[in-house]
């Protein structure tokens, strides 16, 4: 049926598919402890499977830890109708109730503002960033979410980011993949045990937080995600088979929290270092901000006449590459794929980095190279294999708000300030890794942030 199997005991393996795949080729099986799963590598191959065949990918296999996390629930790793309720009710939520574009345009400049003014307080001064972009997009969350943001220093803030991105790193990690595949691992201590400790905590705080708004509910004036959910709950009360019950409410706003923060805010990271490093492209980028936005507030609608600012951001993206693996599918029937028999429930891992530095679709794709997004007149160019937000049923729910939000960010912060490495850190050492996690982070010497102005 498949080309190769070969038996790999658990390392940090997400690193080696790629190069696995150079080996076995665009499709391969693996197997990690008891679970059995095929690899999907290259452009053609991704888009055959998730855009093509877009149904019979549409589903998700089962990952012990998210089921701990979510019992199927929510929308990230639930199945069938449910999956499908609640992603259309996020996603029609997001885009129209009462915070459609503009409102939630109005947020993130809100946040950005307070977000300037942060780093205008360290007058220069070497700065880890880590911690205040993770902040303040958190509160984009936390503001589509409950309604309100909170101040920097809130230590309801601080523990909620720190529940998340502990999390966020604990699932990536080895110990934790290790307890995915080999069942026996469940019964003895060990990382697991602490992600489901968090989560109880972010849940019984959500719960706290679904009390006050039910207490406050005007079906008239829904200020947040939880209000319109809780509406829809009420509307559904003498359905037995409703899907608006707490377990739904508490699962998809755990992913709002875990999906819509790090990614993001890693990316937006990945973009400010990719300034210090590389001063030439900063200083095209300055330019262009100072001829077409001058010292006016950014708008989302400006990324249609910035092509060179719109390229660093795509560029940024690609090259990061910050979900390497993607989320894993599951086959929904027995397929023919390519001339393989999948049988249906076949753990699917599309593998977005061998995507995202496909040789075939990407000049140049080892460089960071803003030129990828640009033809030779300067113009943007899309390009289809341009999917850090996957692509096809499962595509990711944030996508719109992530594009604002990595415009908005990028932009405005570019426009109050130029990057450079902290003293003694020339640019040529000036080096960026990518962290183990669920999503690839930057860990990057401190940078000074010099107000332009
Ligand atoms: C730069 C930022 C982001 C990146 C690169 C990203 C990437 C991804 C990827 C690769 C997936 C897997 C899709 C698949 O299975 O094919 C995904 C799924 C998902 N993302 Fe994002 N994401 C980002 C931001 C966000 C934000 C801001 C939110 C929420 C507000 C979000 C919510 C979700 C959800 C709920 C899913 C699961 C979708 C489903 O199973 O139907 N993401 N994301």
């Amino acid at each position: 049926m498949i080309r190769n199997n070969a038996y790999i005991l658990v390392t940090i393996i997400y690193f080696i598919y790629f190069q696995l795949s150079k080996q076995y080729g665009p499709i391969f099986r693996i197997q990690m402890g008891s679970v059995k799963m095929v690899v999907l590598s290259g452009y053609e191959t991704v888009k055959s499977a998730l855009v093509d065949s877009a149904d019979d990918f549409a589903e998700r296999p089962f990952v012990r830890i998210f089921e701990n996390i979510n019992h199927g629930w929510g929308i990230s790793f639930s199945h069938g109708e449910n999956w499908k309720e609640m992603r259309r009710f996020t996603l029609s939520t997001l885009r129209d109730f009462g915070m459609g574009r503009s409102t939630i345009e109005d947020k993130i400049v809100e946040e950005i503002g307070f977000l300037i003014k942060e780093l205008e307080s360290e007058k220069g001064r070497p700065t880890d960033l880590a911690m205040i972009v993770n902040l303040a997009i958190g509160n984009i969350i936390t503001s589509i979410v409950m309604g309100h943001r909170f101040d920097y220093q809130n230590p309801t803030l601080l523990r909620l980011m720190h529940l998340v991105n502990e999390n966020m790193r604990l699932i990536g990690c080895p110990s934790v993949q290790r307890y995915n595949v080999f069942p026996l691992l469940r019964y003895f201590p060990g990382d697991h045990l602490k992600v489901k400790q968090n989560i109880s905590e972010l849940h019984s705080f959500l719960q706290k937080t679904f009390l006050q708004h039910l207490k406050d509910l005007d079906r008239d004036d829904q200020r947040s995600f939880i209000d319109a959910f809780l509406v829809k709950q009420k509307e559904e009360e003498a359905n037995p088979n409703s899907h608006y019950h707490e377990a739904n409410l508490l699962s998809v706003i755990t992913t709002l929290f875990s999906a819509g923060t790090e990614t993001t805010a890693s990316t937006i990271r990945w973009a400010i270092f990719f300034m210090a490093k590389y001063p030439d492209i900063q200083k095209h980028v300055h330019e262009e901000i100072d001829k077409v936005i001058g010292t006016s507030l950014p708008k989302y609608e400006h990324r249609v006449i910035m092509p060179y600012t719109n390229a660093v951001i795509h560029e940024t993206q690609r090259f990061a590459n910050i979900v390497p693996t993607n989320l894993p599918r599951a086959t929904t029937k027995d397929i023919m794929f390519k001339g393989y028999y999948l049988p249906q429930g076949t753990y699917i891992i599309p593998l977005l980095e061998s995507v995202l530095y496909d040789k075939t679709q990407f000049d140049n794709p080892e460089s960071f190279c803003p030129e990828h997004f640009l033809d030779s007149d300067g113009r943007f160019v899309k390009n289809s294999a341009f999917m850090p937000f996957s692509a096809g049923k499962r595509v990711c729910i944030g996508e719109t708000l992530a594009k604002m939000e990595l415009f908005l960010f990028f932009t405005s912060l570019m426009q109050s300030f130029s990057i450079h490495p902290a003293p003694g850190n020339s640019v040529i050492e000036f080096k960026i890794k990518p962290t183990v996690g669920f999503t690839s982070s930057a860990l990057a010497p401190k940078i000074c942030v010099i107000s332009r102005s």
